[in-house]
Parts: structure tokens; C-alpha cells; sequence
């Protein structure tokens, strides 16, 4: 039986080709029988890391093809340059300074005829700009990436002023449901009154391990390996990594609140911060340093038959994100590995919280998650006869 026919057309710029973004390419090539069948293509017409933005030479074609895009990814994970696939033709490569305005350029030509999906698998700063000009041109936006919504109000405002035309699941829990959840209950005129939970992988990954005897630098280091981490570890460490998922779904709530408004907790001293040492000497010598007091505070709350939790509060008095003991046999106890659990509290999850639990970091996840976000946007994409 031949498939059906495409319905909908979703030609996509990849910001960010590190773990995620590259596990996303290798999940849309793979996928595209399945979405071939749901009358569904992902034109993937440029992809930029933090030095360039190679782009398909004619953005109305199919794309960079799944061959190169296969390519890219084996590249990138060797070490190579994007500048290194230029070799293949059929795309063109724009350097850092130009990139910015070249990504404009695409959504500025394809915002008026096809619309174009920009897609934030990057982990920094430098996107947000970008991303509201997008969102200006008519651009949807999807986000692996905290930062843009979790710096000034305004610029999440903006963001999401258009809630059709944005998705960023990924960016609390990983590929987990938790901002389809607290969006459809909000939807329904049903007051979300409190959030808690556990919201960090790495942090989950790490007190659980040493539950088992292990040492704190040692499950740190295997927690990047595995993809956990945030690319410097310390921004999981500080906390950070879930105040910016607090963040996200307080304003999700409603709350106009800024980072300075959350109380973080952090696990090591500012001497072992970014302004001290660079992330390399961090895992090298400083990461080291902070085993014992860990050690101890395990041991201590062990005794008490606790557990340590990284949890996570949002309230409408107020969020908090920092260390607390639990009964070793209590939800938050209970957690292994990597997994999150949320729990969400509201008029009809008064007594009995909405709860979601499961993996809640790791490249495959996140990318799966992103890739469902992307395929969410299909009905903003359905082609004209
Ligand atoms: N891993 C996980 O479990 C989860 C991750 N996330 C989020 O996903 C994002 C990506 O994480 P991960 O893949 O692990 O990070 P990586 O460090 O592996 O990759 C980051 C990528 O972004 C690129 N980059 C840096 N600056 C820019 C820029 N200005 N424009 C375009 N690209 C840029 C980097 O380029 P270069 O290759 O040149 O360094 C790199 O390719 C992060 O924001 C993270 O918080 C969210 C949920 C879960
Ligand atoms: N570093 C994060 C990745 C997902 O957001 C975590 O450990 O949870």
C-alpha cells in the first residue's frame, strides 16, 4: 500500500549540535518511515554550533540530506568542524559573526511561505535575541534550552506570546510530559496550587549512587558521561540547572518572577565556581575536594534512615530548590537513577497529586521529547493544494 500523501511540511534550523541536538538528527532520520506514514516531513534546512551555521544551498529543496545529516553527526562527535561536511556540496557555510544574520535571512524568506521551526538544542545565552526576531518573522521556536526563558521576564514574554507557536517540554523532565500536564490542567480552569519534586537527572543519579557507597567526583564524572549533565557540571551542581526549571514553570503559573526570586542551594563553595577555575580543572582537582563533606552528609542522614533528595518547591508563596532529607521509603526516597518525579497539586489533585515519574535526563530522551515538540507543530505546517 503506498503511503499517504504529505500533509505537512516542517523545514527546521538546528541551533546546537552537541549531545541532544545531535541524537535529535539521528531520531529524525530513523523516524522518517513512521512520520512518512503520518503524512508528516521534517525538511531539516540548517544546522549551527557554536562556530557556524551550514546551510542547505536552496532552502526550498528537501534539505540537507539524511546521508549528510548522518555524516554531520559522525563528524561532530569526532571532533570535527561543521566546515568539514562542505566537501559533500549541496550546502553552504556560514561563520559565527555571519550566522545570526544568515538564520534571519531563512526565517525571514520561509516565515512568509513555508514557516520555519527554530529549534534551541544549544545551552546558552547567545540564542534569545535570535529566537525573538524569529518569533517576530512568524517562526515557531522549540526548546531543549533553558536559558531563553529563564533570563529578563520580558524576553519570556515575548517567547511565548504566540503558545501555538512555541514548545519546550524537553526543558522540564527531559521527555516527560510535565509542561503538557500543567498546561492542560491550567487550560481547564483548574488552579495549580503547588509543584514538587525532583527535577535533576544528575542530581538524582548522583544521591542515589552514593546511597550505594560510591564516591561523589567519581558518579559526577560518570553522570556527564552518561549525558546527564549540563555541558559544565557545576551548572547542576549550583542548582541552577532545576532553579531554571522552577522558573519555567512558575511563569508557566503565572508567577512574574525572576531567578534573583528563587532560593538555591548549592553544592560547592564559590571557591570551586566558573570565576575560580575553568570546568576542566573543576573535574580534574576541584570536584574532588567536595567528597568527604558529601560522604558525611549521607552517612548522617542515613543514620536517621533518610536519604538525600535534590527537591524542588513552587509555591505561591515562593519557589525553593535545594538538598533535604527524606525517608528512605517515601516517593522522593525511592527514586533511582536518573528519574524525576513531579507531583502536581491543584483543585481536583487536591489530596492525591497528578504524578509523572521516569527518566528525566539523557541525550535519547531529551531528543525524543524535542522531536515530539517539533511533530506537535505539524498542523501550523499542512500544505497548500
Ligand atoms: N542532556 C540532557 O539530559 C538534557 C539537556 N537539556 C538541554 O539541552 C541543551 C543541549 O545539551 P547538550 O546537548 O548536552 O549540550 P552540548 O554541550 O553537548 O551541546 C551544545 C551545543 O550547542 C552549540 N552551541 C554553543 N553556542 C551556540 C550558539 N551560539 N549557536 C548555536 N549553537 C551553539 C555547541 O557548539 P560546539 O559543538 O561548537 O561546542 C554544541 O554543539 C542544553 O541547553 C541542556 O540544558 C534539556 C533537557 C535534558
Ligand atoms: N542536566 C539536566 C538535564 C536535563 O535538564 C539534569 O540533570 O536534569
Amino acid at each position: 500500500m503506498a503511503p499517504p500523501a504529505v500533509r505537512s511540511v516542517l523545514p527546521v534550523v538546528l541551533l546546537g549540535c552537541g549531545g541532544v541536538g545531535r541524537q535529535l538528527l539521528r531520531h529524525i532520520v530513523s523516524c522518517r518511515p513512521l512520520h512518512a506514514n503520518q503524512g508528516v516531513a521534517i525538511r531539516v534546512v540548517g544546522v549551527a554550533d557554536s562556530s557556524s551555521l551550514l546551510v542547505a544551498e536552496d532552502l526550498h529543496s528537501n534539505g540537507l540530506d539524511d546521508a549528510l545529516l548522518s555524516d554531520l553527526c559522525t563528524a561532530k562527535s569526532t571532533g570535527s568542524p561543521l566546515s568539514a561536511l562542505l566537501a559533500r556540496g549541496q550546502c553552504q557555510l556560514f561563520s559565527n559573526s555571519e550566522a545570526r544574520r544568515k538564520v534571519l535571512d531563512t526565517a525571514s524568506v520561509l516565515g512568509k511561505t513555508t514557516g520555519l521551526v527554530l529549534v534551541d538544542c544549544s545551552a546558552t545565552y547567545d540564542t534569545v535575541s535570535m529566537l525573538k526576531d524569529a518569533v517576530d518573522c512568524g517562526c515557531c521556536v522549540v526548546l531543549a534550552n533553558k536559558k531563553p526563558l529563564t533570563c529578563a521576564y520580558k524576553d519570556f514574554e515575548k517567547l511565548v506570546s504566540n503558545f501555538r507557536r512555541i514548545r519546550f517540554e524537553s526543558t522540564v523532565g527531559a521527555g516527560l510530559p510535565v509542561i503538557a500536564s500543567v498546561t492542560r490542567i491550567i487550560a481547564s480552569g483548574d488552579p495549580v496550587s503547588r509543584i514538587v519534586g525532583s527535577l535533576s537527572g544528575t542530581l538524582g543519579y548522583v544521591m542515589s549512587e552514593l546511597e550505594d557507597g560510591k564516591r561523589f567526583s567519581e558518579v559526577v564524572k560518570t553522570a556527564k558521561s552518561l549525558g546527564y549533565t549540563e555541558p559544565d557540571p557545576r551548572d547542576d551542581l549550583s542548582g541552577m540547572d532545576v532553579a531554571r526549571k522552577a522558573l519555567i514553570l512558575a511563569r508557566l503559573l503565572g508567577q512574574r518572577i525572576s531567578m534573583e526570586d528563587i532560593n538555591v542551594e548549592s553544592l560547592y563553595p564559590s571557591e570551586l565556581g566558573p570565576d575560580a577555575m575553568s570546568t576542566k580543572e573543576f573535574l580534574e582537582s576541584g570536584l574532588a575536594q567536595l567528597d568527604k563533606s558529601i560522604e558525611e552528609r549521607v552517612k548522617s542522614a542515613s543514620l536517621k534512615g533518610n536519604v538525600l533528595r535534590y527537591v524542588c518547591k513552587i509555591e505561591s508563596t515562593g519557589c525553593q530548590v535545594g538538598i533535604q532529607e527524606v525517608p528512605k521509603n517515601s516517593a522522593l526516597g525511592r527514586l533511582r537513577g536518573s528519574d524525576n518525579v513531579v507531583e502536581i497539586y491543584s483543585r481536583c489533585y487536591e489530596n492525591a497529586p497528578l504524578v509523572i515519574q521516569g527518566a528525566g535526563a539523557g541525550n535519547d530522551t531529551t531528543a525524543a521529547g524535542v522531536l515530539a515538540d517539533i511533530v506537535d507543530l505539524q498542523d501550523l505546517f499542512l500544505k497548500t493544494a
